[in-house]
């Protein structure tokens, strides 16, 4: 565990330098003052290694989300999915629960020791989207990150802080969610997104796409939610 990282603010530790714009899409790379570091406290990760990064509040973590996962490893070709559990969604004007006991809570809900629940986004001190992937960007270079999200996130997608150029950074595996894959599709990011938008026959492809490329799986879907469970254990 990195423990001198706390040491530095999260305005200390990630720094956008105009030197490291190179790299697969548009997003600075973080410049970290220590990668080796930071790396210390991360999921090990090597080049060539194609990794689903699935960002959420996990407020609690359930079996949509493990399915999920299951999923994008089968069809895009992952070897490895990390759970990024938010500080906080920047969207959400509701505060979630401590990140801790949400993390504790998802690595109990993960038996695969090919998925990881991380706390990646208390460690960098990121909260942006955005910021999280332009620092893993620079921190491994030569892994093939893919952004994972259900496709009720796509319909709100064009609202998030630089989606473009989170789009032209690293490829996008959208999961089908009940309710929400037709209003994905006419979202206005998948819109804007028309042309790069891969047929489902190439989601295996995916990881190794040069940004920006996404691709909407259907799959056996579960109707479960966060807010369903909190309304639940409220209710009990
Ligand atoms: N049942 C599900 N099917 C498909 N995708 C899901 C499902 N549940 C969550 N996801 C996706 O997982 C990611 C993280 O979701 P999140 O942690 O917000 O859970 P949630 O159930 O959507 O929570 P809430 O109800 O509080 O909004 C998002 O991309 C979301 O679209
Ligand atoms: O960067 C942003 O502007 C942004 C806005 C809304 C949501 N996100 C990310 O989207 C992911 C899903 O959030 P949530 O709360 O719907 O589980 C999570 O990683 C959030 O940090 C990111």
């Amino acid at each position: 565990m990195v423990r001198s990282l706390h040491l530095f603010r999260p305005r200390q530790v990630l720094q956008l330098s105009p030197r490291h714009a190179r790299g697969r899409g548009r997003l600075r790379q973080a410049h970290f003052r220590d990668h080796a570091l930071i790396r210390a406290g991360l999921p090990c990760a090597l080049p060539g290694m194609r990794i689903g990064l699935l960002g959420g509040s996990f407020d609690p973590a359930h079996e949509g989300h493990v399915n999920i996962s299951r999923a994008a490893m089968r069809r895009f070709r992952l070897d490895r999915v990390w759970w990024l559990v938010s500080p906080g969604n920047p969207l959400k004007a509701r505060g979630p629960a401590p990140v801790a006991d949400r993390i504790a809570h998802a690595r109990q809900m993960l038996a695969d020791p090919h998925m990881v629940a991380t706390d990646i986004e208390t460690r960098l001190g990121t909260r942006m989207t955005a910021d999280t992937i332009a620092g893993l960007l620079g921190i491994f270079p030569g892994v093939r990150f893919v952004w994972l999200m259900g496709s009720d996130n796509l319909v709100q997608f064009h609202r998030w802080d630089r989606w473009r150029d989170i789009a032209a950074s690293l490829p996008i595996g959208v999961l089908a969610r009940p309710g929400s894959q037709t209003a994905a599709r006419h979202s206005v990011a998948g819109r804007a997104m028309a042309r790069a938008r891969l047929p489902l026959s190439r989601a295996g492809t995916l990881a190794t796409r040069e940004p920006p490329a996404w691709v909407l799986v259907n799959l056996p879907m579960s109707p479960q939610s966060s807010t369903a469970l909190r309304q639940s254990l409220g209710a009990g």
